[in-house]
């Protein structure tokens, strides 16, 4: 599969563009004319940038507003287009994107369409290049495939083909089934784009909303198993308008974007094993959060929550300032090596995985960065990678004993009443989430739920769920606002059998949960009618409570250390959510309460 980028999903300066592409793996680029404008580097240099870079320069994009027009507009657009051929020319670039007419049609005739491009074809026959003609989602007249399809069909010139965009199709909610029936020698160039669902005009959806495959909801392995099974075999190009990848260095976003069409290519094999494409190495889902890590200076403050919680100690690493506390199946790893001067917080993440070696080349392959630890003589050493925002995912053999490496433990006092850990949720930088999803839907296997958003006092949070599709791990990623620290604050979720009595030990312990206003039980009354004793257990032990139609959760929370707080859950039935109508009195209980002071 020959990969591809329009130049407008990256930022910065054209020849940075290149240099970035080519670092991330990509075949060729599209120039996308206002970048070359921009440029203060000659169509030859960029040519010879791009040779010595072994890039393609694949597409030159966009032209506009040529077709349906009267005869002296034509003329002028004839002229404009020869301009560009000839520039074309001078690139080496063999295919021009030609946009439908947005502006400047006022003939709706397929007719008169199809009779302008072979005109224009007969023009790109003498400069040797060809037309890939794109119907754009908010085209006047010509604003679905299949009318592209229908007026390149007339037009019938070889040098003028179709550009399928998977952004302008799926967006309208057009079924792609009917690209089943163009011949893929017809198809000049294919451009894919996921996108969130969103209900907002399609040109700003387009514009500023557009994500790499396999972040938003589109199903593109399906949209490309139809384009590749045409016979189709020129470049698989992304074309992403998105305002957040362009504010974001180029190599990153470059590595990112040539992911997911590492992932779309997998994604897609899957499907059609006839097409020939090249698979990922199979790593199946995690089974479980095998453990989380604390890593801080000073993570007393840490322990004492989780000591409140009923944790039990589990002991000393034999060789390094290195703590451990469980209870259940949920392992809760302190480190203090190498954090001199760090404040706590979620630094890593161990998932349960049958075969840690085919995740970790997966993610090789997906080329996630490899964490570099520092191991000792007879200690376990494990994979790890990073996550885009910097957490450390370590796959973790399910056979694989690195507790015995604790020694001197001492069990707590009470009965386990924590089960698992039920899910993590790690706020992202604004800037990482869309990598975050994909990075965990590729490296894991995770599945995303439909996307969410939570009132927070400091505004909207983004949330979006990842997990496995039998929920043995949850991941809510959220966007969040950066505390005064400089700190987003993660935090872990604990399921337990019996969160009332859990929340009653801890306050015996000395733990402060989270206060939750006298308000809040009020309208829990109106919306839910609780038996009043029930409403009064909850109001004194500062306990949160959901219902739907599957099932109760109750809750509550930590007072926050730095960038880390715990959350005590108990799922009743099938519930299945996260308390999300609790979130917003969360989330104004913990600014309240900041700064902390612990016991
Ligand atoms: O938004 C646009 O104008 C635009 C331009 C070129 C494209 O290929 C496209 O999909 C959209
Ligand atoms: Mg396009």
């Amino acid at each position: 599969m020959r990969t591809s980028i329009a130049t407008v999903c990256l930022s910065g300066a054209l020849v940075d563009k290149l240099h970035a592409c080519a670092a991330a793996g990509f075949d060729g680029v599209e120039v996308f004319e206002p970048d070359l404008v921009a440029s203060d580097h000659s169509p030859e240099e960029i040519r010879a940038l791009a040779d010595r870079l072994g890039l393609g320069l694949d597409l030159y994009q966009p032209f506009r507003d040529l077709e349906g027009v009267d005869d002296a507009l034509f003329a002028d657009n004839l002229r404009r287009a020869e301009q560009k051929f000839a520039l074309m020319n001078r690139f080496g670039i063999d295919t021009m994107l030609l946009c439908s007419n947005v502006a400047t049609a006022t003939i709706d005739s397929d007719e008169l369409f199809a009779a302008q491009l072979r005109e224009l074809g007969d023009l790109a026959e003498r400069y040797d290049v060809r037309i890939a003609y794109e119907a754009l989602a908010w085209g006047r007249y010509v604003a679905d495939y299949r009318r592209s399809w229908d007026v390149v069909r007339l037009a019938d010139h070889p040098r003028v083909g179709l550009c399928l965009d998977s952004f302008h199709i799926l967006s309208r909610g057009h079924d792609p089934a009917a690209i089943a029936d163009i011949p893929g020698e017809r198809i000049f160039f294919l451009q894919l784009a996921d996108a969130p669902t969103m209900t907002m005009d399609l040109l700003s959806w387009s514009r500023h909303h557009r994500l790499f495959p396999g972040e938003g909801s589109f199903d593109l392995a399906r949209f490309l198993d139809l384009v590749l099974a045409t016979g189709y075999d020129g470049p698989v190009s992304l074309e992403v308008f998105n305002d957040v990848f362009r504010q974001t260095d180029p190599g990153r976003t470059a590595l990112h974007a040539r992911r997911s069409l590492t992932w779309l290519e997998d994604r897609t094999a899957h499907r059609s094993p006839a097409l020939g494409l090249r698979l990922l190495p199979p790593a199946a889902p995690p089974s479980g959060v095998d453990f989380v890590e604390v890593k801080a200076e000073d993570t007393t403050d840490v322990e004492v929550l989780l000591e409140q919680l009923g944790f039990d100690f589990g002991g000393r690493h034999r060789s390094k300032p290195v703590r451990l506390w469980s209870q259940g199946e949920a392992r809760v790893v302190v480190n203090e090596q190498g954090a001199r001067g760090q404040l706590p917080h979620l630094a890593a993440l161990g998932f349960g995985v049958a075969d840690a070696d085919a995740a970790a080349d997966r993610a090789a392959v997906l080329r996630a960065p490899r964490v570099a630890r520092r191991t000792y003589r007879s200690e376990l050493t494990l994979t790890a990678v990073a996550a885009p925002d910097g957490t450390e995912v370590f796959f973790c053999p399910t056979s694989a004993d690195w507790v015995s490496e604790f020694e001197e433990g001492t069990p707590a006092a009470g009965e386990s009443l924590v089960t698992r850990v039920d899910h993590v949720n790690l706020a992202q930088p604004w800037d990482d989430f869309d990598e975050a999803v994909l990075f965990y839907a590729s490296t894991l296997g995770l599945v995303a739920d439909a996307g969410t958003e939570v009132a927070g006092p400091r505004g909207l949070v983004r949330s979006q769920v990842m997990r496995t599709e039998d929920c043995c791990v949850r991941l809510p990623l959220n966007v969040a606002p950066v505390s005064e620290e400089g700190l987003l604050p993660q935090h872990v979720a604990f399921a337990c059998t019996d969160v009332v009595a859990l929340a009653e030990r801890a306050r015996a312990a000395g733990l402060v949960s989270l206060p939750v206003p006298a308000n809040y039980y009020d309208d829990l009354m109106a919306r839910f009618d609780l038996d009043p004793a029930l409403l009064a257990r909850l109001r004194e032990l500062d306990l949160l409570y959901d219902r739907d139609a599957h099932g109760e959760l109750l809750h509550f929370y930590t007072p926050t250390v730095a960038g880390v707080f715990f959350e005590a859950l108990e799922r009743r039935g099938d519930y299945a959510g996260y308390g999300a109508p609790n979130a917003p009195v969360r989330l104004a209980a913990q600014q309240r309460s900041t700064p902390q002071t612990l016991p």
